[in-house]
């Protein structure tokens, strides 16, 4: 198969970068200016905000004030995490854009994460997903673990596509297919992605892959090669899952980015100015990017 002309590219940064912060939480104002920073790129998909338990996930506490406090800009879908009723409730009061149900391959990353086995947790989804349609929004779902589990190890790929149908069956209008400990390498990766294409189109598929071993843009190069045209990824790299032991950030957006520009393949992002925001973020973190492109361009 031919590289896609144009890829998406889902910013993560702001919740799956952030969430996994530990120390004191960070102020809202921070996380607010990297959404506006960011807002300013050219990115037109960003996860702003995780309608979660605080007691499961405190960085995502203030997701309600985060929505209310950034300056919104057209053309840009500003998305939330909503693992129930409860959180898609709190997402439409704070004006979310986008929500996401968030399931996974494997038994037991299911239950570290969100509490309940896969099937109660497709039984969990679909009010959400009902009420999202309600309320005409578009809900994504995302699966982790497709290439591994911390806890489960070696999953087969057949179950990553049967949990990826049912969530597309039950009204997802995207699967995003998560690498969350980011221990995938690029035959494994087409081999996962060709299981999941059987049973989901390629077209509503994303690629969502963490850089733990540093395969992550290996990996996105087999999937896009394959068609895949949607990634997920995180500036500076930030971020990881905490309910992943040893799981490190996205992919960085920068990097990414940089690989497709390569490739000759649109995204509409101004690189400078993701690398910019990066810059500022891990500035603020007291830390350097995790993004190889952001220090070469002398971002650090
Ligand atoms: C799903 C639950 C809530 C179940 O947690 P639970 O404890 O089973 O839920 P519960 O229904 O029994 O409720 C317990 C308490 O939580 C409250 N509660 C219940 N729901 C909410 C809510 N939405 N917002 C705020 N509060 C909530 C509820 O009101 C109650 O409060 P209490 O009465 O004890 O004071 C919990 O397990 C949870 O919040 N998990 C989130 C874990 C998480 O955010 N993980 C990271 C995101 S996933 C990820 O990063 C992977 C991804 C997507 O990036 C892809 C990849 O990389 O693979």
């Amino acid at each position: 198969m031919a590289f896609p002309k144009h890829v998406r590219l889902f910013e993560m940064g702001a919740r799956d970068g952030l969430q996994n912060e530990s120390g004191p939480v960070i102020d809202t104002a921070i996380k607010v200016e990297l959404i506006n920073q960011l807002s300013d790129t050219g990115l037109t998909h960003i996860e702003a905000a995780s309608f979660v338990s605080p007691k499961w996930v405190p960085q995502m506490g203030d997701a309600s004030a985060v929505m209310a406090g950034i300056t919104r800009k057209q053309g840009i879908t500003y998305s939330a995490l909503t693992p129930n009723v409860k959180g898609l409730e709190g997402a439409i009061a704070a004006g979310a854009d986008e929500v996401a149900v968030f399931g996974a391959a494997s038994e037991a990353f299911t239950q570290k994460n969100i509490n309940c086995s896969i099937k109660e947790s497709l039984e969990r989804f679909a009010p959400v997903i009902e009420m999202a349609k309600e309320h005409n929004i578009r809900v994504r779902g995302y699966v982790s673990t497709v290439m591994g589990c911390p806890y489960d190890g070696e999953i087969d790929p057949a179950q990553v596509a049967a949990v990826s149908r049912d969530l597309l069956d039950m009204g997802c209008y995207e699967i995003s297919l998560g690498d969350t400990i980011g221990v995938g390498t690029p035959l494994k990766a087409k081999r996962m992605l060709e299981a999941v294409a059987q049973q989901v189109p390629v077209e509503k598929l994303a690629a969502h892959f963490h850089d733990t071993y540093g395969q992550a843009l290996s990996n996105l190069y087999a999937v896009v090669e394959e068609g895949v045209a949607v990634i997920d990824a995180s500036v500076a790299g930030l971020g990881g899952c905490p309910y992943a032991q040893g799981a490190s950030g996205n992919v960085a957006t920068e990097d990414v980015l940089y690989m497709l520009n390569g490739l000759g393949i649109e995204t509409g992002v101004d690189l400078q100015k993701l690398a910019q925001t990066g810059h500022w973020i891990t500035a603020q973190l007291g830390r350097t990017s995790g993004s190889k492109v952001a220090l070469a361009l002398g971002c650090n």
